[in-house]
């Protein structure tokens, strides 16, 4: 011990043995000393070889006992995996929420050790953000732990691994999270492990999982976003909203039965497209006032159809053609692409026409147009819709309410086959809307307020003063929001509510025809 010190004090005041050298010029110091550095050094070791040999002895056998350990754990996974079939599954791969709400409702966690404690739904609702609107409560396996609203589950804790049973077997479950390599989220992975070599068992396991999972998802549509942050350009599932009956969409049948037929019939006709050579891609421009329903007659045909909603938003960061194009090369081929408001992809550098310059103010008022921000450029959009790599079997449907500054190469048929106008509401959906906030106490509905004829004479009332396409269906939604049960009093009240919002539309006067601003021409309007 005491040698080591006086090694340590020697090399701490960092001085060479041989002081002789100290008085020599300082070229020939330095080349002295590098002659004498490994010399000494070897002087100072040697000169306490006990304690040296000591050290090494150490070492080796740390290094002999590190091997060992590796070489067993390393002999110990290949004895279990010669006995298990091992699968991973990656935090965002769909199966992942199969296999959550699979281990969810297991017994096993009762018994076990560590668990998470979780109120999230994995079946329905997003994982990263709860929405009450769209909890299905799940099984609480203690059984006396209720929640408010919701329920608990237990889940495998991460980096821990719980061994419970499958069908008779040992079924190893393995819980990850790593840092993703982009951004700051963990990435969550599951491991399981199944005793014995025939994968059916695998197969069993997840096939249940998934028609458990399907069972608390029937009746809803789920949604899937582009995200192009945490892990690049891939859809990340945000949830599932209940599936919105067609009869809640009021709107002149012309439309919405015919794109409801027209894209069933599509589904159905794969085959005749292949025939002729034509891709196997339908989609549907829906442009028009902004509340008009456009986007709740989508997520009323998804559930119709059947079909989950892959949304993409052109204006978000980091969106450009390639992440735009990989994001729709990766749709799966029976599903629903919406483009939301597909105006807001026109830059500069995607609008044809030239920004107005020459108008006084133009460039700052219609900023959000022609400001950089979105990375898309038309060509990029155009081949992301109908190009070489362009999915096929999806049904595409873009948004907009700003219908005259698309340019005409996006909307031919092809791209988007079809166009529908939604307009404010008419007098008939005034009414009609009137007529479902307020169920007839004949109508079979527990809120028996009116009755039949009573309910259709304040309708009709309502709507003689709900002028023509003036205002717009969300508005008239949130105004009967606001008399739930009373049916008499919305009649009553809404000539002034009609009356306030054409004060407010003078004030600030909007054309969705032309744009937001009605003081600012966007591009020369189409006949529509
Ligand atoms: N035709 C309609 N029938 C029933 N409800 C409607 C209709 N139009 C709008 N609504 C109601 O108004 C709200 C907004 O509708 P939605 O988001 O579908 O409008 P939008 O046309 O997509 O609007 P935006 O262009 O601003 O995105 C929803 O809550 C919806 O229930």
């Amino acid at each position: 011990m005491g040698s080591a010190q006086q090694v340590l004090q020697t090399l701490l005041s960092g001085s060479v043995p041989n002081n002789e050298f100290a008085s020599q010029p300082s070229a020939l110091n330095a080349t002295s000393a590098s002659a004498a550095g490994p010399q000494s050094l070897l002087t100072f070791l040697f000169s306490f070889s006990s304690s040296f040999h000591d050290w090494i002895k150490l070492a080796i056998l740390g290094a002999i006992l590190e091997f060992a350990r590796r070489t067993w754990a390393a002999a110990w996974a290949a004895f279990l995996a010669s006995f298990f079939i091992t699968a991973h599954f990656d935090g965002e791969d769909e199966c992942y929420d199969w296999l959550m709400v699979f281990l969810s409702k297991k017994s096993s966690w009762k018994k076990a050790n560590e668990v998470q404690v979780s109120t999230r739904n994995w079946s329905s609702s997003n994982r990263y953000q709860n929405d009450d609107q769209d909890i299905v409560i799940m099984d609480d396996p203690s059984g006396d732990l209720p929640m408010k609203g919701r329920t608990l589950s237990f889940l495998p804790s991460f980096g821990n691994t719980t061994t419970m049973f499958y069908k008779g077997r040992l079924l190893r479950v393995t819980r990850d999270r790593t840092q993703a390599a982009v951004g700051t989220e963990y990435v969550e992975s599951l491991t399981l492990s199944i005793l014995g070599r025939d994968q059916s068992i695998l197969r069993e396991l997840l096939l249940e999982a998934q028609t458990l999972h399907k069972s608390q998802e029937q009746n809803r549509v789920a949604i899937y976003i582009a995200d192009n942050f945490s892990r690049l350009n891939m859809w990340r599932r945000r949830g599932a909203k209940a599936r919105r009956p067609m009869s809640s969409i009021i709107l002149d049948h012309e439309i919405k039965d015919t794109i409801l037929e027209d894209a069933r019939d599509f589904l159905r006709s794969s085959s005749w497209y292949a025939d002729r050579g034509i891709p196997f891609r339908r989609g549907y421009l829906l442009h028009g006032s902004p509340g008009s329903g456009k986007t709740s007659l989508i997520h009323a045909i998804a559930g119709a159809l059947n079909l989950d909603i892959y949304v993409v938003s052109l204006s978000k960061p980091g969106i450009n053609d390639t992440t735009l194009n990989s994001l729709l090369c990766d749709l799966p081929s029976r599903s629903i692409a919406l483009i939301e408001d597909i105006d807001a992809a026109f830059t500069r550098s995607i609008n044809r026409d030239p920004p107005p310059m020459a108008h006084p103010g133009g460039l700052e008022h219609s900023g959000d147009m022609f400001r950089g921000g979105a990375g898309v450029t038309l060509s990029g959009l155009l081949n992301a819709i109908d190009g070489i790599y362009a999915q096929e079997g999806r049904i595409l449907f873009a948004t907009t309410n700003r219908y005259d500054v698309l340019d005409p190469a996006l909307i031919r048929p092809g791209r988007l086959d079809m166009h529908f106008e939604f307009q404010p509401a008419s007098s008939w959906q005034a009414r009609e809307i009137f007529r479902c906030f307020y169920p007839a106490s004949d109508s079979g509905s527990s809120e028996k307020l009116v009755s039949v004829e009573e309910r259709d004479s304040l309708a009709t009332s309502f709507s003689a003063l709900v002028p023509e396409h003036l205002l717009s269906m969300a508005s008239l939604q949130g105004y009967l929001v606001r008399y739930k049960t009373q049916p008499n009093e919305a009649a009553a009240n809404i000539a002034k509510f009609v009356e306030a919002e054409k004060r407010k539309q003078e004030r600030y006067p909007i054309d969705w025809r032309l744009g937001k601003d009605t003081s600012v021409a966007l591009a020369a309007p189409r006949d529509s």
